[in-house]
């Protein structure tokens, strides 16, 4: 079964053709604003041929834990979350709009980042918020990057020649949207996204988690609006806000060895941010197996994962410099060392022409 996936992330637009696990063509708009269009679907397809189906990357799908069938009541309902995704929602559900339009006879699933913590135990999903306001505004926390997450948790099951259900693991997705979730057994157990994928570790533009004082005390002393705290904290924040790039850790990187203080800074906040997560999510394990990293950081950046696993070593995390220098999927951690590090590249569209090859087998 041939699927193209869909994948509109906060820094770039993916765009693949799966078949049988394997990538046939594939399109990635890097730097992508987030503008809909015909023409890169048209031209991943002109490249892979016709498709028997369709997966979406959407980020929010609130309890649904697993794909739906994409038509308009479905579209409809889900925007429902375009405020608690606003960097994300809107692409997806606008790019599915589009598929639909050029492949009108093509069966469009969309596949939820949300759908691999839905069974996180209550109490990692509530909030320490009166109980009225969690039943009033539907609050619980969801968690993002499932689709990562469920690939690379089969990846490092595979590598390790384990069977996925008796692993447990850190997966830490590291992409222009940062996320660490405890794996136990398999199944996601916690997550440093919550409600929104605005929590948690500091990111390329967004803030991570902070303290709610903070932003009751900016929104009383600077008058500053809902929507005014909103920009400022999901498109002026973390690397970028810190650093005063555009937040593409290539250009922190950069101007940090060109001796920028700032961009020195931000490093750090940002590799102590994904550390204290780390050893957050360590505490929902009974023990730990292996620490998973993934995404376009992971995938492209050894210094600077040389640099994470340096303040790890707590959690019996260690790095073999020659492994760490090599390409592709590997262990980089050394031989000896009592968990397991494995660097692995993302693999949302595999896991999503999963979901939908089995989706596609129960309509
Ligand atoms: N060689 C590289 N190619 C692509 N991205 C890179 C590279 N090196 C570092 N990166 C970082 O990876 C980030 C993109 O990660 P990715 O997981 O693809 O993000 P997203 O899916 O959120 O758009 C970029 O913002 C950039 O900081
Ligand atoms: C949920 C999220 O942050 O996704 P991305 O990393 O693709 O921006
Ligand atoms: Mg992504």
């Amino acid at each position: 079964m041939r699927t193209l996936v869909v994948n509109p992330g906060s820094s770039s637009l993916k765009l693949s053709v799966v078949d049988g696990g394997v990538q046939v063509a594939s399109r990635t708009l890097d730097g992508w604003g987030g503008v809909p269009a015909r023409w890169p679907i048209l031209d991943v397809l002109a490249a892979s041929g016709p498709v028997d189906a369709v997966g979406v990357r959407i980020a929010h799908g609130g309890d649904r834990d697993g794909p739906r069938l994409l038509d308009e009541g479905e579209l409809r309902a889900l925007e429902e979350f375009v405020p608690l995704a606003p960097l994300h929602q809107p692409r997806s559900l606008a790019l599915a709009r589009v598929v639909v339009e050029v492949l009108p006879d093509v069966r469009v699933f969309g596949c939820f980042d949300t759908s691999f913590h839905a069974g996180m135990p209550a109490h990692a999903t509530t909030y320490p918020v009166p109980r009225e306001w969690t039943e009033r505004f539907r609050l619980r926390r969801y968690g993002f990057h499932g689709l990562s997450c469920a690939y690379a948790v089969r990846a490092a099951a595979g590598a390790l020649g384990r069977d996925p259900a008796g692993l447990s693991l850190l997966c830490c997705h590291v992409g222009s949207g940062v996320s660490v979730t405890a794996v136990l057994d398999g199944r996601s157990v916690d997550t440093s996204m919550g409600l929104t994928p605005l929590d948690g570790v500091a990111m390329a533009t967004r803030s991570g988690g902070l303290d709610p004082g903070l932003l009751l005390h900016v929104q009383r002393t600077g008058g500053l609006s809902a929507g005014e705290v909103e920009s400022a904290l999901t498109h002026h924040s973390g690397l970028a806000g810190l650093s005063g790039t555009s937040g593409d850790v290539r250009r922190v990187l950069a101007a940090r060895a060109a001796g920028d203080e700032h961009a020195d800074l931000a490093i750090r906040v940002y590799l102590h941010r994904l550390r204290r997560e780390i050893g957050a999510a360590r505490v929902s394990l009974d023990r730990l197996d292996a620490l998973v990293l993934t995404g376009g950081v992971a995938e492209h950046e050894p210094a600077l994962v040389a640099e994470l696993l340096d303040g790890l070593a707590h959690l019996g995390i260690a790095v073999a410099p020659a492994a760490l220098a090599g390409t592709g999927d590997r262990v980089v951690s050394p031989e000896t060392a009592r968990t397991r590090v494995l660097l692995v590249a993302a693999g949302e569209d595999v896991e999503i022409a999963h979901q939908v090859e089995r989706a596609g087998l129960a309509v």
